[in-house]
């Protein structure tokens, strides 16, 4: 379950326990209920003093190992999103699950959960049924040899039936409304909590709508993504870019999602974190000029085929290795793929706990080149922490037809080439006095539409004798007589393409849950004495200061040792209590904090102070000056504890002072 490797570290073998961590995190106000005191609303969750900066500190590991190490251009687009731009995405019409309800008591659930739920939940009696009819190797003390031992075989379900649950499974995420009614009815599945039946499953969109100003004529919604942001800034982020590609955007933001049944603490809520990057890529080159650096890194890979197959078996292959077998798109891909995992890694998700997961051919968006989730493991089995994927040209192409602009990328060419262009060529001296005031709006209008709506307009032309063009929010019918529109063959010194979007999306509340999970272990001692073993890097609180005396002489020593660690930029916290030095640091190992530096009457005769290391409890002793630096050093990550204990030696004083 745990961080450390160091095998002074005295972990109990106790399976994890979901129960007490959470009640340590809800005790310790890692995060609670929003609006708690008037019952509280499911998937609403408040981050309180260690939660938020856990969130903070994510979030600025995240800021720098994307955007000013990747050199991202960074945006803060608005929340409050008008419903044409999410219309035009596909959210209006698609962003839906699918619900279902106890035909008795309204009970809603959404409809793939509850089968994968119960499907799930079978399999697990089926394996527990099937445990005891395992063939176990068994010591046996009366012999030197081991013996095969038969217990007695108590077999749930049939193999043909774990089949087909298996590969139900595997397929879960792909399934229609009409499948899943259809699985619901094969499967006899009811409402768990009742035993109720469900009704035929209901599209449900999980956008909250709202409207913008008050004559509740421009529509919005809350945005469910921070992408859309970035498309529709896309041209003067080009602009910003000198008109080059490939280069990337990267925003940090709320979302909102009025998820149909949040039950899995913070891994399903219906406003959270996002972090995402819109990286803008040549579709006719997705090589990355630093895939050199990541492509030895080796990852665990779940492709589709095995997923089709119905397996979930994983392969660790080097990022370079998958993407030249085709496994994996292209090098954009991998190579943020590759970057996740060492963020992720960095943060202190533990590999092995973590995988990335192809989506399936019918999984995918029908424009998506390639999809990898990023996957961890927790108590609530395999959660998508990060989804990235190529989305082709999509999302600009879309937002250039509605709107006519032009979201594309102008690229000089070092010879000129002859292409065929259907051109707008208009008659200015009849147009101007046809259209008067509107002339110069509706000429840019028809100057700037893109190669669909100009393809469109031509098709008015020919059909109807006039083209509808939509200027400054109004449409005019401009005929014939003054605008023509066709092929044309001309030479061209200027590439122009729409760009593809490679997107890696970051839902942070997921992450930092898994972290927890992944950090959090009881001491092999004392069980109760539970400990998150979050690195230094995200940890709230880097450094305890614990003066072992309420002695008027500590004072001027703890404002002294504390007024140096926050000059350095480290989070630090004073526990003056009365509490014994063992409680004070178990309570501070909750908390995660990595340090604790302890001030006795040495220190104030000699100038002395210990340092007290998390995971293993041991202690070094120094000046305050050196502590203080090592501290430092081990908090930036120069440092390592083992060259700690090099530079300074181990304390071994008085008993009450180590934990
Ligand atoms: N309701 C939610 N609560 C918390 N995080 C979420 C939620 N929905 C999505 N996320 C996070 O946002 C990331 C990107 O969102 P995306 O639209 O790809 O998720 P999704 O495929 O809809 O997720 P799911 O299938 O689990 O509903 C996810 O990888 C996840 O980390």
């Amino acid at each position: 379950m745990s961080q450390p490797t160091d095998s002074s570290v005295n972990k109990t073998a106790h399976a994890f326990e979901r129960a007490s961590l959470e009640s340590l995190l809800i005790r310790r106000f890692f995060f609670a209920p929003a609006f708690e005191i008037y019952g509280g609303v499911k998937g609403l969750y408040d981050y309180g003093p260690p939660g938020s900066s856990l969130q903070a500190n994510i979030l600025d590991t995240w800021r720098k190992h994307f955007i000013i190490e990747e050199e991202m251009l960074e945006l803060d687009t608005t929340i409050m999103t008008l419903s044409d731009v999410l219309k035009t995405s596909g959210h209006v019409d698609k962003f839906t699950d699918w619900m279902v309800k106890d035909s008795k008591t309204n009970e809603v659930y959404r409809a793939d959960h509850l089968v994968e739920g119960v499907l799930e939940a079978r399999l697990k009696g089926d394996k527990e049924a099937r445990g005891v009819a395992e063939v176990q190797e068994v010591e046996d003390p009366t012999q030197k040899k081991k013996k095969k031992k038969v217990k007695s075989v108590a077999v749930k379900l049939d193999d043909k039936v774990v089949a087909e649950y298996e590969s139900t499974l595997a397929k879960i995420d792909n399934y229609t409304g009409a499948e899943l009614g259809q699985l619901i009815r094969d499967f006899k599945i009811v409402a768990p909590e009742t035993g109720n039946e469900v009704t035929e499953p209901v599209e449900f969109n999980l956008m909250f709508d709202s409207s913008i100003g008050p004559t509740g004529q421009i529509k919005g919604y809350l945005r469910p993504e921070t992408a859309q942001g970035h498309f529709v800034n896309f041209n003067r982020l080009l602009d910003f870019n000198n008109g080059r590609v490939p280069f990337a955007s990267a925003q940090i933001g709320r979302s909102f999602r009025n998820e149909i049944s949040p039950r899995s603490g913070l891994l399903r809520v219906r406003e959270f974190t996002m972090a995402e990057i819109e990286h803008f890529v040549d579709p006719l080159d997705k090589s990355h000029e630093r895939f050199e650096a990541v492509k030895d890194i080796k990852l665990r890979l779940l492709p589709k085929d095995v997923q089709s197959a119905g397996k979930t078996d994983i392969s660790e292959v080097a990022v370079g290795e998958a993407v030249s077998s085709g496994m994996v798109d292209n090098e954009t891909l991998g190579f943020f793929i590759a970057r996740i995992y060492l963020f992720l890694t960095k943060i202190g998700i533990n590999p092995q706990r973590l995988r990335f997961r192809q989506h399936m051919a019918n999984e995918m968006a029908h424009y998506a080149a390639d999809c990898w989730d990023a996957e961890i493991e927790t108590s609530y089995g395999w959660i998508e922490c990060v989804g990235c994927a190529d989305r082709s040209a999509y999302d600009l192409t879309v937002h250039s037809v509605k709107t006519g602009n032009k979201l594309v990328v102008r690229q000089p060419l070092k010879e000129p080439r002859i292409v065929d262009k259907i051109v707008a060529t208009i008659d200015k001296k009849a147009f101007g006095p046809m259209f008067k005031r509107e002339a110069k709006a509706i000429e840019d209008a028809i100057l700037s539409l893109s190669d669909e709506c100009l393809k469109k307009a031509m098709d008015e032309l020919n059909d109807k004798q006039a083209a509808t063009i939509e200027a400054n929010g109004q449409k005019y019918e401009v005929p014939v007589s003054v605008l023509q529109i066709k092929p044309t063959q001309i030479k061209e010194m200027v590439r122009e393409f729409v760009p593809n979007v490679i997107e890696p999306s970051f839902g942070i509340g997921r992450i930092l849950y898994s972290l927890l999970e992944h950090s959090y272990w009881n001491r092999a001692d004392d069980v109760n004495r539970a400990v998150l073993s979050l690195p230094p890097t995200v940890a709230p609180i880097k450094c305890l200061i614990v003066p072992l005396s309420s002695n008027a002489e500590f004072k001027p020593l703890v404002t002294k040792v504390s007024g140096k660690l926050r000059a350095l930029g480290i989070a630090s916290r004073v526990d003056d209590s009365n509490a014994s030095i063992g409680k004070r640091y178990a309570r501070n190992d909750e908390l995660g904090t990595p340090f604790g530096v302890t001030l006795d009457f040495a220190s104030v005769s000699k100038g002395t102070m210990t340092l007290r290391e998390r995971d293993t409890t041991l202690q070094l002793i120094g000046t305050i000056d050196e502590v203080v630096q090592v501290v430092y050093e081990l908090c930036r990550g120069d440092l390592s504890w083992t060259e700690a204990q090099q530079r300074l030696p181990a304390y071994s004083g008085e008993q009450d002072a180590s934990a």
